[in-house]
């Protein structure tokens, strides 16, 4: 099922939360909302799901009008955040509960029901526990759960809400490959929210990057990254460094430099595109090390990022410490124009 949003507004009060949203999700597709707290994801999402009505524009299922349809009508699946399982339920009731409320005539017999369960269960690999209650689980099983009773009514599209916030960064990033494999499985067509960039990156076919109720680039994952249409998903994306006003060789522009910390070198002499800098402190977390330069000409400090391996052998070869001076040298520059 692919879904449209076609000049999508909606306001709360005076503020434009959705500000004429338009996009396109294809069939099958696996679609990150990406974007900080406030930016409207959350409310695009209802919108598509039928549990917010927009004030104008319109959201298309598989190019027929759905925009004022009933929620029971979309044939949506939801998961969200806080898994909202039926704690007197074993795991098995609460799978099946979707299928079991339908009205007679397209209730599924009970050995069918079950047959169904059993293989959701099987799916998401939590066999083991349909006897359960959901208090006996995990926060990553329940999860699982959250997501097998929303496929049991085999909806044509999934939409999840910051799925895995709630859990740990650890189950979180299993949980990310986990719903990839699912997708690729399944090709439900499912849209996502997240504020987590890595995740998007991870999970996504496509990312589409919010700010302040509007679209600010969609694309592929390294598409996005890549080639940032604007500094906003720029910087949402990874840390950057920004240089105003002057190019590496000391002339002035009009235009801001991006660098991002691990595509700058560290060199021993200058070169006509190299920044002169002084070693101010270095941060080894797990595999990584930050080194903190200041910049000569303005005093401004600059990040570089290496592995550490790299940054050992740089730091013997050159003698770097703290209070050396050296000159860094990027490998790739994005410029935009200097707000006016
Ligand atoms: N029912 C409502 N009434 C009034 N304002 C609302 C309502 N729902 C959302 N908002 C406001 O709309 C804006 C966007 O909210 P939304 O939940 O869509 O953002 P979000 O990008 O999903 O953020 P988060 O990541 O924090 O959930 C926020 O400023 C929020 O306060």
């Amino acid at each position: 099922m692919s879904i449209e949003v076609k000049n999508l507004v909606k306001r709360f009060g005076s503020l434009a939360v959705c500000n004429n949203l338009n996009l396109e999700i294809p069939s099958g597709e696996l679609v990150a909302l990406l974007g900080p707290s406030g930016s409207g994801k959350t409310t695009l999402l209802r919108m598509i799901a039928g549990l917010e009505q927009p004030d104008s524009g319109s959201v298309l299922f598989h190019g027929a009008d759905a925009t004022f349809s009933d929620v029971r009508d979309r044939n949506v699946g939801f998961v969200f955040q806080h898994y909202a399982l039926f704690g007197h339920m074993r795991i098995a009731d609460n799978i099946a509960f979707g299928l079991r409320v339908r009205p007679r005539e397209t209730r599924p017999s009970e050995a069918a029901i079950k047959k169904k369960v059993a293989e959701l269960l099987k799916l998401v690999q939590l066999d083991a526990m349909a006897e359960r209650f959901p208090h006996q689980l995990s926060g990553g099983q329940r999860q699982r759960v959250a997501l097998a009773r929303a496929l049991a009514v085999e909806p044509k599209v999934l939409l999840l809400d910051e799925p895995f916030g709630a859990l740990d960064a650890k189950v979180r990033k299993e949980l990310r490959r986990w719903l990839r494999r699912l997708h690729d499985e399944m090709h439900v067509t499912s849209v996502f929210v997240t504020h987590d960039q890595e995740e998007a990156m991870e999970v996504a076919d496509r990312i589409v990057v919010m700010n302040e109720g509007r679209i600010e680039q969609q694309g592929a994952p390294d598409e996005v990254y890549d080639n940032p249409a604007t500094p906003f998903v720029l910087k949402f994306l990874g840390d950057v460094n920004l240089f105003h006003g002057r190019n590496a060789s000391g002339k002035a522009e009009a235009d801001v430099s991006y660098v991002r910390p691990h595509e700058l070198e560290i060199v021993a002499t200058a070169e006509a595109d190299t920044w002169a800098v002084t070693l101010a402190q270095t941060l080894t977390v797990g595999p990584n090390t930050r080194i903190e330069f200041k910049r000569d000409d303005d005093g401004s400090y600059v990040d570089v990022e290496l592995p550490r391996e790299a940054w050992i052998n740089a730091r013997d070869r050159l003698n770097l410490i703290n209070g050396c001076r050296v000159h860094l040298k990027p490998r790739r520059v994005t410029r935009f124009a200097a707000p006016v």
